[in-house]
């Protein structure tokens, strides 16, 4: 009606936002938040054009469906998702092994991927690498090791196959998909490659970070297209991150209706909202 005469609304906030300010000011108790998400829940007249969740919305399954050849790691990416029904990658950005163990335990079950910054463990060690490939055969999940490389091929080549920090690191050993910024061109991907490749690994193209203020954006196409066909390519383009909102240094939220429905992402991630 109000667009009829011309008058065009844009939301500032959410109502979940909402909730959230008012609790955390007192205006509102516990209670009445839960009510009021439950009754927004129980009469939400919206509807998306789907009408329920299916996985095949991503990119990937719809590369999949076409029968254009796609990585492996991909490829089993994509049978985990549909044997599990998740499209959940868990941000596990603990700074305890033992934690880190735990959540991997805990949540294993339910994911199709945990992504790690083992680079943030107090405690790292080649035992506790051990014992998470032993979770993610035992739960069927990948792991996802979040160093964002981005640097010439052959600093990120040495980066990925040692790089010490306390210890080596070795994420080429373990890891079965790592991310890189496509900032620094093919040579970042064919670094990479040559240590990923022989060994089945995949590799995530970051083209655009979703914090505040951001300044580089690659188009998603142009990231994936500066991949070399011969390299190993990214497993998928998309990524994102559960609830509206965010954090004090400059994190910002969407929701799974955005990423899923509307920008066709494989894979949800989540970090401090689970
Ligand atoms: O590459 C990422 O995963 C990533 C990209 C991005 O644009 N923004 C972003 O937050 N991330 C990562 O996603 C996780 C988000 O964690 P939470 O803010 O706790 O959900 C962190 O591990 C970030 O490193």
């Amino acid at each position: 009606m109000l667009a009829s005469k011309g008058i065009k609304l844009h939301p500032i906030i959410s109502i979940s936002q909402l909730l959230r300010v008012l609790q955390a000011a007192e205006r509102i108790d516990a209670q009445t938040a839960q009510s009021v998400h439950k009754f927004i829940r129980d009469n939400n007249t919206f509807r998306y054009n789907f009408t329920e969740f299916s996985p095949q919305w991503g990119s990937l399954f719809a590369i999949q469906e076409q029968k254009i050849n796609i990585h492996p790691l991909a490829s089993k990416l994509l049978k985990i998702i549909e044997e599990k029904q998740s499209n959940l990658c868990v941000s596990a950005d603990v700074t305890n092994s033992e934690e880190l163990l735990q959540l991997a335990e805990s949540l294993g079950l339910k994911i199709c991927m945990l992504k790690t910054h083992v680079d943030i463990l107090e405690d790292y060690t080649s035992a506790f690498i051990q014992n998470m490939q032993a979770l993610a055969e035992k739960h069927n999940f990948l792991i996802f090791e979040d160093r964002k490389f981005a640097d010439i091929g052959n600093t990120v080549k040495r980066q990925y196959e040692g790089e010490t920090i306390s210890h080596f690191l070795f994420i080429s050993s373990w890891s079965h998909i790592v991310k890189a910024h496509a900032v620094p061109g093919p040579g970042v991907v064919k670094g990479l490659s040559a240590v990923g490749k022989p060994l089945g690994r995949g590799c995530l193209l970051i083209a655009q970070m979703n914090s505040q203020g951001v300044t580089v954006c690659t188009p998603e196409g142009e990231a994936c297209q500066t991949a070399p066909q011969t390299t190993l390519k990214s497993a998928f383009c998309h990524d994102s991150f559960l609830t509206h909102g965010g954090d004090l240094l400059g994190q910002q939220y969407t929701t799974p209706e955005e990423v899923v429905y509307n920008k066709g992402s494989d894979v949800i991630i989540v970090g401090r909202g689970i």
